[in-house]
């Protein structure tokens, strides 16, 4: 297969107005795939060539990427540059450069030698790995089509952007291999056990939808993380529960998602799914030395703590270990502790379906506990007043509030789900959304007084999963520090766009448009109905209106952690609204 077709459709993904448009063009590219390459070819279609658990990256820095440009083009790096700035996008600048050369040269390029060659230069490290890197990309853009060499350039540099979301490619793979979008959520769950879309991919070409139902938890494929649904009052929450819960202290820090492999490996994945091991060597020890079977996944939160009084510390603390590039130092400076609060897998057994009861049991089992491991903090509640005590007591305790999970027998693990059999409490929002939104930048409105030049206020969008759109929500310039404003251009350089991106569902206009990559949190005063909005529109008693946020502030906290696809949802924002109505009815 020929990279030109992939790249062709690249071009048309980019220019689809709609959707539907998009799922149509995906379903034309992967009709057109031999099975062989389809893993090949989703991957690629994300910019990626791995799935992002592998902890494959191609990550050229763009300087580098210049100077293949310059020396495939015949040209110095400082022109490719210069044509980087003109155009804005090197990859644009590289079709331009290469697209003077003769076309006799350029016979264009195979599918399956850009994928092996993205691996090599991906794989390519240590001495002289910055040369070797050159020299393959260089190699390839020596044969590529001008079209071609926009979009590779694009992607060894981290920005295909092509805005297509998971589900839009298993919306794809459905429609041509399943019988139709109707057999998406086949598809979404075993994407959701495995987080590996090539082997999605891969499965339902060659089996159909019947083989994709195969597909099981196996360690060293993250399974991606069960959500919690949110409600007001322990009230609410016994109501909707069934009467009894497993309340869990909920503990503020990163949630971390722990594999041990047959051949011995442990690995930490955080939210996201990315390895994270190596960024807390004392936790693989601890947990290795304490997990009894040898193949197991376990999920926990990992908190920062102070040893001399066993307090826990903020959220903060444990960001701290994730930036830090002196990873020892930083282990001896903030320690540490890891509360265990599920167990998905252990020796071939797939635990997902068991019940919660079950599932704590096995939990309980499989680790032994001592020092800073331990499990969370769990009791069976069956009244208001034992689930308003627990959940005082785990506020004085350092945590955010609780984590109440069903104990039907029906309840078990839903991968990638934000269901009704986790639900949190945290504080009381009858009269003010004091709970905190996790938002996606879509847009910016340029600033003007003091913030004259810079961006003054950003629009933010819910996902709405359903149709895979984001929604807009609210306008937010508010809560941002000096140097918050000041880095929002780099951060959000890479994600700018010519016009509105097609996922974008928006009423209101902006100056700059994003495609959706940038997660932030934000406190709001409450919901309303707005016609300026599109966030759950179409959901409220007025047809016409969105939902829109009052008084929004950003409350610091960059949810770098979040994909925009994590962002909170058009339903999460009814169904708030919805609470608050009935609060206040
Ligand atoms: N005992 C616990 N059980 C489950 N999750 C817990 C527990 N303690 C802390 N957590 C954390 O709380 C989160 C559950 O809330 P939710 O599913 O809404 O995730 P979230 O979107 O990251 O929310 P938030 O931003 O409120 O943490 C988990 O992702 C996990 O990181």
């Amino acid at each position: 297969m020929r990279y030109e077709t992939v790249a062709e459709a690249y071009r048309d993904l980019e220019q689809a107005t709609g959707r539907l448009a998009m799922i149509d063009r995906i379903a034309g590219l992967i009709e057109q795939t031999p099975v062989e390459l389809l893993p090949a070819v989703v991957l690629l279609c994300q910019g990626k060539i791995a799935p992002d658990f592998a902890g494959v990256d191609i990550g050229l820095a763009e300087r580098l990427a210049a100077r293949a440009v310059g020396t495939a083009a015949g040209v110095t790096q400082d022109r490719a540059l210069a044509g980087a700035r003109e155009t804005g996008d090197l990859g644009l600048a590289a079709e331009r450069l290469l697209g003077e050369r003769d076309l006799v040269d350029t016979p264009g390029l195979q599918v399956s030698v850009v994928f092996d060659t993205l691996h090599e230069i991906a794989a390519a490290a240590g001495a002289g790995s910055q040369g070797r890197k050159l020299e393959l990309l260089v190699a390839l853009l020596g044969r590529a089509t001008p079209l071609e060499a926009r979009y590779l350039v694009r992607t060894v540099t981290g920005n295909l952007r092509l805005g297509i979301g998971t589900a839009t490619i298993l919306d794809g793979l459905a429609q041509v291999y399943a019988g139709g979008r109707k057999a998406r959520p086949v598809l979404e769950r075993a994407f959701n056990i495995c987080s590996d879309l090539g082997l999605v991919a891969a499965t339902v070409a060659e089996g159909g939808p019947e083989a994709v139902q195969q597909i099981r938890v196996r360690a060293g494929n993250p399974v991606r993380p069960m959500l919690a649904q949110r409600l007001s009052s322990p009230a609410e929450v016994l109501a909707k529960l069934g009467g009894s819960c497993a309340a869990e202290y909920k503990y503020d820090g990163i949630r971390v998602q722990a594999h041990r492999t047959a051949d011995g490996t442990l690995e930490l994945y955080t939210r996201g799914l990315e390895r994270m091991a190596w960024q807390f060597p004392d936790l693989v020890q601890m947990l290795d030395a304490a997990l009894r079977p040898a193949e197991v996944i376990l999920e926990g939160e990992v908190v920062a703590f102070d040893p001399a009084s066993g307090d826990l510390r903020p959220f903060q603390e444990v960001m701290y270990r994730r930036r830090t590039h002196g990873i020892a130092e930083a282990a001896a400076q903030v320690p540490v502790s890891l509360f265990c609060f599920d167990l998905l897998y252990a020796d071939g057994e797939d635990l997902t379906h068991l019940d919660y009861p079950q599932r704590r049991q096995r939990l309980t089992a499989a680790v032994e506990t001592s020092g800073p491991l331990r499990l969370a903090t769990a009791e069976v509640v069956t009244d208001v007043a034992g689930l308003d005590a627990l959940f005082e007591q785990a506020v004085a305790d350092g945590c955010e509030g609780l984590v109440c999970k069903s104990i039907a027998p029906t309840a078990g693990y839903q991968a990638g789900a934000r269901g009704w059999t986790w639900v949190k409490l945290k504080r009381d929002y009858r009269t003010e959304l004091t709970d905190t939104l996790d938002l996606a930048v879509v847009g910016a409105l340029y600033g003007r007084g003091r913030r004259a030049g810079m961006y003054g206020a950003l629009l933010l969008a819910a996902y709405d999963p359903d149709n895979d759109v984001f929604q807009a929500v609210s306008k937010c310039g508010t809560g941002f520090s000096d140097a918050d404003l000041a880095g929002l251009p780099g951060r959000l350089a890479p994600l700018i766009r010519d016009e509105r991106p097609a996922r974008v569902d928006s009423g209101r206009d902006a100056d700059v448009w994003f495609e959706p990559g940038l997660v932030i949190e934000v406190v709001a005063a409450e919901l309303t109905p707005s016609p300026h909005y599109t966030a759950a529109r179409g959901k409220l008693p007025d047809e016409d209106a969105g939902l829109a946020l009052r008084f929004p502030r950003f409350t610091g906290r960059w949810r770098d952690d979040k994909t925009p696809e994590d962002a909170t949802t058009t339903d999460e924002l009814l169904q708030l609204y919805q609470a608050a109505r009935r609060a206040t009815a």
